[in-house]
């Protein structure tokens, strides 16, 4: 792995980071590109914790002490948690990873999405109450939606561009005839957040791993933001395919694997398992990067 050197580089104090500066020594001080997705539901949790909504925190605070060192960020999906009215676990999550895991960026993922005076809300809620260092977009309702999580400045906020699923082909893949050159519309998002939204570094795109071509294209286009991409794992995306498409040297990337880590086994030894997965994710990651 020639890329990345676990523990070089320069030592500066979380607060005074960009999100991007943040994942970049992140990346350098865990040798990762792996993010651990923290998808918790009670119905497949292991042994004793199985289908107990009131140990969700215990659930992902052992994930994420068993994989701090091998992460480059963790991704709390709020629905998860929403779902079980387990709000409140997830603040204490949040506070467990500042304590224990300062150094790894919390991603919420929340693909908000609303016009702006809610859209203030949705950035307060991430940013000031949970007090992630980046959250999730959808671009759909245009730039007043997506305006007021950059007034958190240092903050990132990756937007939806191609995403993981096949009915992303619906709306993402259709070409917009009204634009010089006519681009697809996740090119056309691509491009946004490369330039002119981009107004003071904050933004990043989701990319899935299931389409390492898009992702090829996505960084033609968008060469230098930080990608989010979900789809290692459980959804069977490519994970070399993933970084020979996505990394640069100057465009970091943040490789999304949740399931896949979180029920590595159904029994007591679900800490031990989680991060044998996450571990060999992170080597399969790392292992594709170029010389
Ligand atoms: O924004 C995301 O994180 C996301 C975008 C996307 O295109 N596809 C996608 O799967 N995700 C999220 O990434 C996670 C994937 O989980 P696993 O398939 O279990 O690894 C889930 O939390 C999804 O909500």
């Amino acid at each position: 792995m020639a890329a990345i050197v676990p523990g070089a580089g320069p030592v500066l104090t979380i607060a005074a980071m960009t999100f991007t500066e943040m994942l970049l020594a992140a990346q350098r001080r865990n040798g990762s590109l792996l993010c651990v997705g923290l998808d918790p539901e009670p119905a497949r949790f292991p042994g004793a914790l199985r289908g107990d909504a009131g140990r969700i925190y215990d659930f992902c605070a052992r994930i994420v002490d068993a994989t701090a060192d091998l992460a480059i960020a963790f991704k709390p999906q709020i629905a998860y948690f929403a779902a079980h009215r387990a709000e409140a676990q997830l603040e204490r999550l949040m506070e467990h990873l500042r304590r224990t895991a300062p150094q790894v960026p919390v991603i919420l993922d929340a693909k908000r999405g609303d016009i702006g005076s809610t859209a203030e809300q949705y950035a307060r809620e991430a940013f000031e109450r949970y007090g992630a260092d980046a959250v999730t977009l959808s671009p759909f309702m245009g730039w007043d939606s997506v305006q007021p999580y950059l007034k958190y400045e240092g903050k990132g906020a990756f937007l939806l561009c191609r995403t993981s699923n096949p009915g992303g082909d619906d709306l993402q893949n259709q070409r917009l005839s009204s634009v010089p050159g006519e681009p697809l519309l996740y090119e056309h998002v691509a491009r946004l957040a490369q330039g002119p939204w981009n107004l003071n570094g904050q933004l990043g795109l989701v990319v899935g791993a299931t389409y390492p071509q898009e992702i090829e294209r996505v960084r033609q286009v968008a060469p230098t933001v930080p990608l989010l991409i979900p789809g290692v794992g459980a959804q069977g995306g490519d994970a070399s395919a993933t970084v020979r498409a996505g990394w640069r040297q100057d465009g970091p990337i943040v490789v999304n694997s949740s399931r896949a880590i979180l029920y590595a086994s159904p029994g007591d030894d679900f800490v031990a398992a989680a991060r044998r997965v996450a571990s060999a994710t992170r080597e399969t990651l790392a292992a594709a990067l170029p010389e």
